[in-house]
């Protein structure tokens, strides 16, 4: 069967709510609902589409069998109904899959699963397994172990960030109504059903009245839904829950439900993980910014902000509204809301008096920044009104998705403990560092790729560089250096013992070149002073501490006024370099704005005429605060020495 795009082989998500699978009135689950579902699916199936199905009903299901005839209001009372009410639906499940020769699988999430880059990928490798296996995926939330502040609470933002880790075509949502109304038809006999949605922006609807008491979030959430899932290229549909035979129907293009049409240019690779992040504040712009942010495409700067809500950290994900608080987009903050609130309306040089040293220039650097809006929809939309950059921002959407699937196949390498020391060219990602294979044997040559752990956050002058270090230590001690940050051992070009401080927050992607067994890296490194143990390394972190801590006293110190001059030279001479065309490293470039690749620039050991692999998309890439260690990196005597193309930093 082809859809209504012609497409044939699709990937389809199937949300079933509590209302379409429980009967109030018998106090039983709907079972002919449940079954005409499943046997949808294998229809679907049968015709080569791959189906999860995300189930709720979990808490109403166990409801009905300790025999409550209302929801309780306390979380640890759904939880334990959730973990009754699961194992009474998966039951049903397996039973009419079995009966249709089917097999299905059950998937609990949780936020975290989601939310961490790490977990998404594996996640999404299990459902690519799944798939291959010919299951059918029955995801719920993982409601028994989910607690308040790491849960995503309702089942239709979690099946519209399933729809987008399975990367699907279509997204159903089943329901007790047959579709979107201007208002809860239940309680307004005026309102009137909507059958198609080009623009969510532009729906005039009343959501605000809930449903069933069994049901979380009503209509609400699935507009929610609908953002999220359109946002990144999939159709989403609001119909009956007791007549899924409709989705067939709706695939071939009978009218039926609401259909959701996705966004035209819909967000790729990391971008789309970005929407899983939970979003935990907002920001509020003026129109200025509006027009840069939603109608340019370009990062939000400090200038532009008017009002900050929530209680986030730097590198959590906020809202970025316009003055109205109209929701334009969402995106990974450089700064906490505290710190947001004392830089808003001022530029980037008013940072440092305000804040006590200088960050990223960028609030929101632009790669980081999903857009809701369905402005690159619209039909009329003539190239006059395309987005600056419409075709450079394309093509790194593109590079995104390749990262993207190179990605997920490191993340299938890793998991599966394969060393990826392969004869053939292979493109590390600089959240990998190389190391020597913990199975090999002593003396052999051979590489691996380590994955990075999570990125420490930190800032000069907090006292968190203890904490750092902290945590490297522990990690090195629980054996996990060679993954981790402080990392030790020996280069294949390096005859003596080294210890190596990397960057452990920089997501940028670089080239190693070929690897081979036996080979050294190229473009390896020369430390051109060596850390020649543990003792060395503290004492260097010690006296860096020292120094961050006097900087971040404040701008009156002498060496600190030097610092601030040559990085503002080294901005300037790297904004004339770009503009003359040469070739300068991306992540540097993006360093000008924070004190390592500007002080790197200026000790020289910053080599613009480096012919280095990093897409421009490394920029503003950054996770973390990584200013304390690359402070450290700009200071340390023992720079980094490229010979040939490979990369560390300075
Ligand atoms: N504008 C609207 N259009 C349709 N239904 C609405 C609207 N606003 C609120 N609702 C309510 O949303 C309910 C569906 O949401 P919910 O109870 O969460 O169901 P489910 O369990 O299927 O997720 C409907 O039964 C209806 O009462
Ligand atoms: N995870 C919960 C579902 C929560 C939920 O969103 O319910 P619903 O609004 O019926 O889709 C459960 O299984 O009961």
């Amino acid at each position: 069967m082809k859809d209504r795009s012609g497409s044939t082989a699709l990937t389809i998500v199937i949300k079933v709510g509590t209302s379409s699978l429980v009967r109030l009135e018998q106090n039983t689950l709907h079972l002919s609902n449940l079954a005409r579902l499943c046997e949808v699916v294998r229809d679907l199936h049968a015709d080569g589409h791959k189906v999860v199905i995300v189930s709720s009903g979990a808490v109403g299901a166990g409801a009905q069998r300790l025999g409550l005839s209302a929801r309780p209001k306390e979380l640890a009372q759904k939880q334990a109904l959730a973990a009754v009410g699961q194992v009474h639906l998966m039951r049903f499940y397996d039973d009419f899959f079995s009966a249709l020769g089917m097999t299905c699988a059950q998937v609990l999430l949780s936020l975290g699963n989601l939310a961490n880059r790490g977990q998404y990928l594996n996640a999404s490798n299990t459902f690519t397994e799944l798939f291959n296996y010919g299951t059918v995926p029955v995801v719920n939330e993982n409601d028994t172990v989910a607690v308040e502040e790491l849960r995503i609470g309702d089942n239709d933002t979690l099946s519209a960030q399933v729809a987008t880790l399975v990367r699907a075509d279509w997204l159903f949502l089943l329901t007790d109504v047959p579709s979107l109304f201007t208002a809860n038809p239940s309680t307004d006999p005026s309102a009137q059903p909507i059958h198609e949605v080009h623009d969510i922006a532009a729906l005039q609807v009343d959501t605000s009245v809930p449903g069933t008491q069994w049901g979380t979030g009503g209509m609400a959430t699935k507009l929610t839904a609908a953002r999220l899932a359109t946002a990144t290229g999939c159709h989403m549909v609001i119909c009956q829950g007791s007549c899924p035979e409709q989705i067939p129907r709706i695939l071939r293009g009978e009218r039926a439900g609401t259909v959701f049409y996705p966004h035209l240019q819909p967000l790729k690779g990391r971008k789309r993980w970005i929407l899983s992040v939970p979003v935990k504040g907002a920001v509020r712009m003026d129109a200025g910014a509006v027009r840069a942010v939603n109608e340019r495409s370009k990062s939000l700067f400090s200038a532009g902000i008017v009002a900050v809500t929530g209680d986030f950290n730097a590198q959590d994900a906020i809202q970025l509204c316009d003055a109205d608080g109209t929701e334009l987009g969402r995106g990974l903050c450089n700064y906490s809301a505290a710190e947001v609130d004392r830089i808003k309306g001022k530029v980037s040089k008013d940072f440092v008096t305000e804040l006590g040293y200088l960050g990223e220039e960028e609030i929101v650097h632009r790669d980081n920044i999903c857009l809701l809006s369905q402005r690159r929809f619209q039909a009329n939309l003539s190239d006059a009104n395309l987005p600056e950059h419409a075709d450079a921002e394309e093509q790194e959407d593109e590079e995104d998705e390749e990262a993207d699937v190179r990605e997920r196949q490191a993340s299938i390498d890793n998991a599966a403990g394969i060393a990826a020391v392969e004869p053939k060219p292979i493109r590390a990602r600089s959240d990998d560092i190389f190391g020597r294979d913990p199975e090999q044997a002593e003396g052999s040559n051979h590489f691996s790729f380590i994955p990075r752990p999570p990125p420490l956050h930190g800032r000069p002058g907090s006292d968190d560089l203890g904490a750092r270090l902290a945590i490297l230590r522990d990690r090195e001690h629980r054996g996990e250096a060679m993954g981790g940050a402080l990392w030790s051992g020996e280069s294949a070009s390096l005859p003596s013992r080294v210890h190596v401080l990397p960057r452990i927050d920089d997501n940028a992607f670089f080239d190693a070149g070929p690897l081979s067994p036996g080979k050294p890296i190229p473009g390896s490194w020369q430390p051109q002073s060596t850390l020649a143990d543990e003792g060395d390394v503290m004492q260097r972190l010690k006296e860096l501490q020292e120094r961050d801590t006097a900087k971040a006293a404040g701008p009156g110190d002498e060496e600190f006024q030097d610092w601030k001059s040559q990085l503002s030279k080294a901005s300037a001479m790297e904004r004339a370099s770009e503009t003359a065309g040469v070739n300068i490293p991306s992540s540097n470039r993006r360093d000008s704005s924070s004190s390592a690749g500007s002080l790197g620039a200026m000790s020289g050991s910053w080599k613009p005429s480096m012919e280095r692999a990093i897409p421009s998309k490394a920029r503003g890439r950054q996770h973390g605060s990584s200013n304390a260690l690359n402070l450290m990196h700009a200071l340390s005597p023992a720079s980094y020495d490229i010979n040939d193309g490979g990369w560390l930093p300075t």
